[in-house]
């Protein structure tokens, strides 16, 4: 393998079909770690095939699978997926998950890489959008919390891990209480309805978008947690 010079930048792509992906631009590049980070935006094969990570924005996920079908970026993606690291935030996580509910009539083109199983639109439709402060213990600053800002966001319904896979770790979960009644059951405190946030191997997953707060943990976790273990050394 060729190591790239140490002093390299870390080029990490953010799908730029559809959605808020200028957000996420912004955020990432205020990210001050011991790397450089060089963010670009992904609209083919050939400049995803430039990145070390990627970062799938929310909007609508059945669009961006159409786009990336129509755009011959949907196998390359699920490619990128198998190897490199990728955090999907709302519509983005509905494309990271290994399974969904709630597609629309016809199924859905997922990419997977998170065994999961999620639900579309799991609080109902833009009317039931909220925010709510969640626990990050896991985060810089861990006894701040964080602003969730959720958007017809999808709700994890299911963790399917098989014993070949790597462990899910949750990250953040919302309390309970924010559940609509639809989604609640008597056994909420280990509900995964109630995960928002997980990590599995290098891939991340966020089902609120950290990228319209002003608040950028989140994409430092990222990067720390996902993004700078999978880099050769002595890039690392
Ligand atoms: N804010 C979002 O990304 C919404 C996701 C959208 N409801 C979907 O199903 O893809």
């Amino acid at each position: 393998m060729i190591h790239p010079h140490p002093d390299a930048a870390i080029v990490i792509g953010i799908l730029a079909l559809q959605g808020a992906f200028i957000e996420h631009q912004d955020a990432l590049q205020k990210i001050s770690l011991q790397k450089k980070i060089e963010v670009i935006q992904v609209r083919t094969a050939e400049e995803l095939a430039k990145c070390a990570a990627l970062v799938i924005p929310g909007g609508e996920s059945t669009t961006i699978a159409l786009l990336a079908r129509l755009s011959g970026l949907l196998e390359p993606l699920r490619q990128f997926v198998k190897t490199k690291p990728v955090w999907g935030t709302c519509a983005g996580a509905i494309l990271l998950s290994k399974n969904v509910e709630g597609a629309k009539k016809g199924g859905q083109e997922l990419l997977g890489g998170i065994s999961i199983t999620i639900a579309r639109n799991g609080w109902g439709s833009q009317v039931e959008s909220f925010e709510a402060d969640l626990d990050v213990p896991l985060l810089r600053d861990p006894e701040r919390p964080f602003t969730g800002i959720f958007i017809r966001a999808p709700v994890v319904l299911s963790l399917d891990t098989t014993p070949e896979d790597p462990p899910i770790k949750v990250i953040s979960r919302l309390s309970p209480h924010y559940l609509p009644e639809s989604l609640t059951s008597s056994n909420l405190t280990h509900e995964p309805k109630t995960f928002v946030a997980l990590q599995q191997g290098l891939h991340f997953l966020t089902t609120f978008h950290p990228e319209l707060t002003q608040d950028n943990r989140f994409h430092e976790y990222f990067v720390r947690e996902c993004v700078l273990p999978s880099l050769p050394p002595p890039l690392q």
